[in-house]
């Protein structure tokens, strides 16, 4: 199990992130969200052992992950960091960048895992080429089996996806969650993609003003989002007094009813329209399976 106790840590003056506890089973894949510059890309920095800590302590299993004061080299033998920027060798070919960490003891045995792990990230047409040929998410799939080259207990991984694009971001993110689980590898993503959140992670913290506002399974928290931020990351949503936060799926149109809308705007969004009114003076968004008039007069329900 990780075990982050009570952290506290700050760059400068304003702390970033202040009393942070959490746990993680082995094997568990735990999301981490948040507003832009909320923290997440520290956390993971410091699960990693990049800083040291004001307070607090971290420990995986019995051992404790501690900052560069007491090692001098970062990130311990078990964990792989998978940053933002992906720290490639542009030179040698992307099999290569690959094995660059395996050892050459067993070359029919190390040509066998690079060739799985180039089937885990997609790559195999391009095992041959020079990593300063490919593109930015060709890249940062180069990072992501390098980093899962030598099966590490745990992986962390930042934006993980964020360079590559929606054709193979859906099958790369289920042949990456799917092979992690197989090998009980224990995952921690920072993200701001619900979809890496939604079906392939077992729980997610939410951080925001330097704490964890919350703590629990993606289902419980989609279903119960308490608050705004947490609804704003799975999808358009409304706060409808005396309600609270309704997502824009759970209103449909009806009859009559006492909530009486007129239609500003209707947005294609594939399968239906997302259609922005205003109610009592607050907009007020829902999903139409039609574009409706602007100026028209609506009467809306709850779905629940
Ligand atoms: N090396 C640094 N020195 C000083 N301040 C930093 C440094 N790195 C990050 N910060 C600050 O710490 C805060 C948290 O940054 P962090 O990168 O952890 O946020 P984040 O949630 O990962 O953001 P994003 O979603 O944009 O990647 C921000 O206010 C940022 O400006």
């Amino acid at each position: 199990m990780l075990q982050v106790k009570n952290i506290s840590f700050r760059y400068k003056k304003q702390a970033v992130l202040n009393d942070i506890s959490f746990n993680v089973k082995a094997g568990e894949h735990l999301s981490i969200i948040g507003e832009s510059g909320s923290g997440k890309s520290t956390l993971l920095k410091l699960l990693y052992g990049t800083y040291d800590l004001d307070k607090g302590q971290i420990f995986w299993k019995d051992s404790e992950i501690s900052g560069p004061k007491r090692n001098l080299i970062i990130g311990p033998e078990f964990m792989k960091y998978v940053a933002q920027e992906f720290d490639l060798m542009p030179f040698i070919s992307v099999s290569e960048n690959i094995g660059a960490f395996l050892s050459n003891f067993y070359p029919e045995e190390k040509q066998a895992r690079i060739s799985e792990l180039l089937d885990v990230v997609e790559l195999k047409p391009l095992a041959k080429t020079k990593v300063k040929e490919l593109s930015g998410g060709q890249k940062q799939r180069v990072a992501l089996a390098r980093a899962i080259a030598k099966q590490p207990e745990i992986l962390l991984l930042d934006e993980p996806f964020s360079h590559i694009d929606n054709f193979k971001k859906r099958s790369l993110r289920r042949s990456l969650f799917k092979y992690l689980k197989e090998k009980n590898i224990t995952c921690i993503v920072a993200t701001h993609d619900k979809d890496d959140v939604l079906s392939y992670s077992d729980t997610m913290i939410v951080l925001h003003d330097a704490k964890i506002i919350a703590n629990d399974t993606p289902e419980y928290l989609y279903n119960n989002p308490g608050n705004k931020l947490i609804a704003s990351f799975f999808g358009e949503y409304n706060n409808i007094k005396p309600r609270g936060i309704i997502y824009a799926h759970q209103l449909k149109l009806t009859n009559k009813s006492d909530l009486k809308a007129l239609v500003k705007q209707s947005y294609y969004k594939g399968h239906y329209y997302l259609i922005e009114t205003d109610l009592n003076g607050e907009t007020v968004f829902f999903e139409n399976d039609t574009a409706l008039k602007n100026g028209e007069h609506v009467f809306l329900n709850f779905i629940k």
